[in-house]
This record gives structure tokens, sequence and C-alpha cells, in this order.
């Protein structure tokens, strides 16, 4: 959920929002919506390669849908002036984070991979993922 606060009226949608008024925007809801997006339960990483896969076109026709807060049926980062100010460090360390993650280890989910959600502001897992780690090369190799 993204938070604002209207500081004066408006109208939105034709409901009128009263200065003050707390709103929550419900981006797990938009991520989830089938009118937006294809088959949107399915884990399918590729649809974010050609965005002609989401049903719904980009606000600018650019044929890219990014994640950079134009793009409204994706807001993982917000959008607009109280949008995140860390995407460009978190898009970074993100690929190289899980690129040493993949590289250095092999990883036993042991119990197996439960992917429920359970309610709250920022989507919380149901239940906990332990996952544990075991090392691809020999610690002689990073002997100096
Ligand atoms: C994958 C990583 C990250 C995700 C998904 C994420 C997501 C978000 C989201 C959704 C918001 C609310 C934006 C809005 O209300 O429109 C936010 C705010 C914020 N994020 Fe991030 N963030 C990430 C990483 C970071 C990093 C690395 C930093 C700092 C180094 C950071 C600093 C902040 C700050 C300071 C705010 C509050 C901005 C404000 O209220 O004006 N975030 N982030």
């Amino acid at each position: 959920m993204l938070s604002r606060k209207a500081v004066e009226d408006c109208k939105i949608n034709g409901y009128t929002i009263p200065p003050q008024s707390l709103l929550f925007v419900n981006i797990w809801g938009i991520r989830r919506d089938p009118k937006v997006w294809e088959d949107p339960l399915k884990f399918q990483p590729e649809r974010f390669m050609n965005s002609n896969r989401a049903v719904d076109t980009d606000i600018n026709n650019s044929g890219v849908i990014d994640v950079k807060g134009l793009h409204y049926q994706l807001l993982p980062f917000g959008t607009g002036r109280r949008g995140c100010p860390g995407i460009s460090l978190a898009m970074q360390e993100l690929a190289v984070t899980l690129a040493a993650l993949v590289q250095c280890f092999d990883w036993n989910a042991g119990g197996g991979v439960d992917m429920s959600e359970r309610p709250g502001l920022t989507a919380p897992r149901g239940y906990e993922l332990n996952c544990v780690p075991l090392a691809r090369f020999t610690p002689t190799l990073f002997a100096t």
C-alpha cells in the first residue's frame, strides 16, 4: 500500500476527496488485476521484458513498462514526489546481490516453498522461508 494525504479537496473518478483525507493506493491489487495483467498470478518474469504481454498499454506508449513510477500498473517503488529515492541504488544492488547469491551458493529450501501471503501493509509472507546456503566454491579458492 502507498499512502498519501490530500492537502486540498479534489475529485477522482467522480469521488470527492475531502482535504486531510488519508488515502491508500493498493498497488498489491493493481498488480493482480486481470483487467491490466494477463494471468496475473502466474510466475512469468519474461512478461516484464515485453510490455505487449500486459493487457493495458503503458501511458507513454513507449512500449516499455518499467518500475520508475511512470507506469501506474507497476509501482514497486511508488511514484511522484514521495516515490522511493533509493530506486537507483536498489536497482543496481538487486542485480549484483542476486547474482552473487546464485553464483556463490546452492540453496536448500528443505521443507519446500509456500509463497502464500498473510494480510499486512507490505504483503508479508504467510510462512517463513528458511533456506540453507551451501557454498559452491572451496574456501581455498578465496585464500590469498
Ligand atoms: C528493492 C528495494 C526497494 C523497494 C521495493 C522500495 C520501495 C519503496 C516504496 C514503495 C516507497 C513508498 C513510495 C511512495 O509512497 O510513493 C519507498 C519509500 C522510500 N524509500 Fe524505498 N525501496 C527500496 C529501496 C530503498 C533504498 C535502497 C533506499 C535508501 C538507500 C530507500 C529509501 C526510501 C525512502 C527514504 C523512502 C521515503 C520517501 C518519502 O517518503 O519521501 N528505499 N520505497
